[in-house]
């Protein structure tokens, strides 16, 4: 990062943005005229960038770390075979991952850890998985006297997926070899599975019934909030307004999720082996679908010169995706101030239809760049100018214009333009995805790989679903119909991610007419008015009107959350801090706040807290059964201070449950009452949670995890309204929700009955 910002900084230097910013394409036509020889100084140093990004690669070094943890696998397998555990199984499907990501291009050892990875992932019942591993094995050159083994288990597999085509032509294969008894023997099995199998009835498939009616139109306003979404009729809560399904996303933080469906939960992931682990598919499949873009962002991760770059990172993946369907369109145009006017033309089309595909809906998303400050718009300018770069010195990205009548350099500008448009534009409409992950575990590792979580695929043991109770933003996601939503601080609409798809579901009821607002902040219980009109004005560049902020007290449901008792004996009078005083700090328990006290608004005394301390020590010390039984009062003893349901005891009952969750998962036994008490005090922060966020948001279905592990190890009381909570996993994306459902029939349901 340090290195980007010295070279960003010596090339703002050369680069004059004279007559102030007028569009991308002019920006960029001004900086190829730049003098000759700064030009060429300016380029070198993001070429020299580019080079200094370069990491060495030690293939030998990769071989020998793949070829220790294939080994430590087997071991592993070998030990099962008398103990046999399907632990011990998926703990080398662990191992065995492992291999693959530390081999890299060592094809040697990668086909070998492929194969072993196949073998496990069949035993543990990952078929589809163990089959793709199996190709995987073969593509990189598994020893020619060993592949009928390969094959054997790719038939296998095939089997247990049903799927009598592949069956049939590994069966046939297998028959054009030399195979020993016992391999013979496999032979004839198989081939009478798959008789059965043929006259098996086929099953019927079912698909999820997807809503196609939209039940949102558009509108202009020819104002400031420009287009709207409005309801074509009454819709009522709880109803499907809309989907939408992105293909443009990128991972945050270097999140290893799936780069084509942005799966997180993977049991077999597949990385390339060329960008040193950066980049990976949850199947083959996809893989093969995202390899058009990944052929030209490959040599980028090797550098690891994306996760430097932001939103421009995700600008670039528009670019890479909406080209081969913007290019007919600029085909005949030979120059190229034609080729950005006519982008300009279908940028400026009005919405002619709900259908408009993607890549128009993108080129028509507003763009702040206009609004941004000089320093911001320079950094996007050079991002861009750094993309382009890259693509034509690493890539063969530009090779696809060889044909056309406008020149290489036309289409550089032309590119450079449009990835700057894209990230102005992603600035005010780019959305961040979010998914249930594993707490404190390492990024390399994958949680459904590790052997104390699991019975069988994705079946989690009693008691572990509290694993999947942190909800992180994951990827940085364009979804241009979402887009057309404009902002109210309390949204019409509650969004489920899926991957990469969005379902809208409407949490009101709305009228005829009305306007479909999303809320691009804190909502307006989740945040003050000051708090969310910064992040507006600065992000957004605009300053809301919407119903709540205009109110004569635009803080009272926010500040509902901050109610006090106050602690001076003679005062002990309920009340809530000046919000225009205190202004974020009313959280003042974060560090960052310590410096801002809370005072009593009716004796203006200080307020000193010292139960907070109090209770932080009881937490670090509830490995202690006695110290427990304190921690629970004292929790119980925040009603004192903290009023119906301040913001402060859902935090504290959070701390405390997830402190007792990690003793218990360390080893530490509780009695009956204790678990009792943790389910009260669970109990209590999710109807503050629900009072807050919602009952359905993902803050309150992360924190439900604790109490699903109570009920399912029958530790508490239940009732019949709680174990409705079945009903909230259908907010969950598609791969938890299997996971949560899982859970509920194999622990929950029966106690039901
Ligand atoms: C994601 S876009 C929403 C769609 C946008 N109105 C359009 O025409 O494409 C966000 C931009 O819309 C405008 N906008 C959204 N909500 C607004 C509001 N409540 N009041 C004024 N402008 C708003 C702002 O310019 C903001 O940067």
């Amino acid at each position: 990062m340090e290195l980007l910002a010295k070279v960003f900084s010596q090339q703002d230097e050369l680069m004059t943005l004279d007559g102030g910013y007028k569009d991308e394409f002019e920006t960029f036509k001004a900086l190829a005229s730049m003098p000759a020889e700064k030009l060429q100084r300016f380029q070198q140093l993001g070429l020299k960038l580019m080079q200094d990004l370069e990491q060495p690669h030690d293939r030998n070094k990769c071989a020998e770390r793949s070829r220790n943890l294939r080994e430590k696998g087997n071991l592993v397998l070998r030990g099962s075979a008398t103990g046999s555990s399907q632990d011990a199984v998926l703990n080398a499907c662990r191992l065995y991952t492992g291999a693959v990501f530390e081999a890299e291009d060592a094809v040697d050892e990668l086909s070998l850890a492929f194969a072993n990875r196949g073998m496990a992932l069949q035993e543990y019942g990952y078929y589809r998985e163990a089959y793709d591993d199996c190709v995987n094995a073969l593509e990189c050159g598994y020893p020619e006297r060993l592949r009928h083994k390969v094959i054997m288990r790719q038939a296998y597999c095939a089997w247990e997926l049903k799927n009598i085509a592949s069956l049939e032509e590994h069966l046939d294969c297998l028959e054009q070899l030399q195979l020993n008894e016992s391999f013979q023997q496999q032979l004839e099995k198989l081939k009478q599975k798959l008789d059965l199998l043929k006259n098996q009835p086929k099953e019927q498939e079912t698909q999820e019934k997807v809503e196609e009616k939209a039940l949102g139109e558009i509108l202009t306003d020819s104002g400031q909030r420009g287009r709207y979404m409005v309801a074509k009729d009454t819709i009522s809560k709880g109803k499907v307004i809309f989907s939408e399904r992105a293909s443009c996303f990128v991972p945050l933080e270097q999140h290893l999720i799936c780069q084509q469906c942005a799966a997180s939960l993977m049991s077999a992931p597949i990385p390339c082996p060329k960008c040193h682990q950066r980049v990976v598919y949850c199947s083959r499949k996809c893989r093969e679908a995202h390899s058009a873009i990944h052929k030209f962002e490959c040599a980028a991760y090797r550098k690891n010169l994306l996760k430097l770059l932001g939103v421009s990172h995700l600008a670039l993946r528009l670019v890479l995706s909406y080209i081969p369907y913007i290019m007919p369109h600029l085909e005949e145009r030979t120059t190229a101030k034609d080729i950005w006017d006519e982008i300009m033309n279908l940028s400026r089309k009005p919405e002619a239809s709900e259908i408009s595909p993607e890549y128009l809906r993108s080129l028509r998303m507003v763009s702040l760049l206009d609004q941004a400050s000089k320093a911001e718009l320079t950094y996007h300018i050079l991002c861009a100018n750094f993309l382009q770069l890259y693509l034509k010195g690493h890539t063969d990205f530009f090779d696809q214009f060889g044909s056309l009548s406008a020149s290489t350099e036309d289409w550089q500008l032309i590119i450079s333009s449009l990835i700057l448009r894209f990230a102005g534009q992603l600035l005010a409409n780019a959305h961040v995805g979010y998914a249930l992950l594993a707490v404190g575990m390492e990024p390399n590792e994958f949680i459904l790989l590790q052997p104390d979580l699991w019975q069988k695929p994705r079946h989690l043991k009693r008691g572990k679903l509290h694993i999947l109770s942190h909800s992180e933003n994951i990827t940085a996601i364009n979804l241009p119909y979402l887009s057309l939503c404009n902002h109210a601080c309390e949204p019409s609409i509650r969004t489920k991610l899926d991957g990469c798809s969005v379902v809208n579901y409407a949490v009101k009821d709305i009228s005829d007419g009305e306007e479909i607002f999303n809320c691009y902040t804190g909502t307006y219980m989740t945040s003050s008015k000051l708090q969310r009109f910064e992040a507006l004005k600065e992000i957004y560049k605009f300053e809301c009107a919407c119903a709540k902020c205009t109110k004569t007290d635009p803080d009272q449901n926010y500040l509902s959350f901050h109610r006090y008792r106050c602690e001076k004996p003679n005062c002990r009078q309920e009340f809530i801090p000046d919000a225009r005083v205190q202004r974020n700090n009313l959280i003042w328990w974060l560090a960052s706040n310590a410096e801002n006290p809370i005072i009593c608004t009716v004796c203006q005394e200080r307020q000193d807290f010292a139960w907070y301390n109090e209770f932080l020590g009881l937490i670090g010390s509830c490995a202690d059964s006695s110290k427990r039984q304190d921690l629970f009062k004292a929790f119980d003893d925040l009603d004192k201070w903290l009023v119906d349901y301040h913001s402060l005891k859902r935090i504290m009952a959070a701390e405390l449950v997830t402190a007792c969750f990690i003793k218990i998962d360390e080893g530490t036994s509780m009695d009956e009452s204790e678990y009792e008490d943790l389910a009260r005090i669970i109990r209590k922060q999710l109807e503050g949670t629900a009072a807050q966020y919602g009952d359905t948001s993902m803050e309150y279905i992360a924190r439900m995890t604790y109490l699903w592990d109570i009920i399912a190890q029958k530790k508490c009381r239940t009732n019949e309204k709680e174990l409705q909570m079945k009903g909230k996993v259908k907010y969950l994306a598609s791969e938890h929700r299997e996971v949560f459902l899982n859970y509920y029939n194999d622990f929950i349901e029966q106690q039901c009955k």
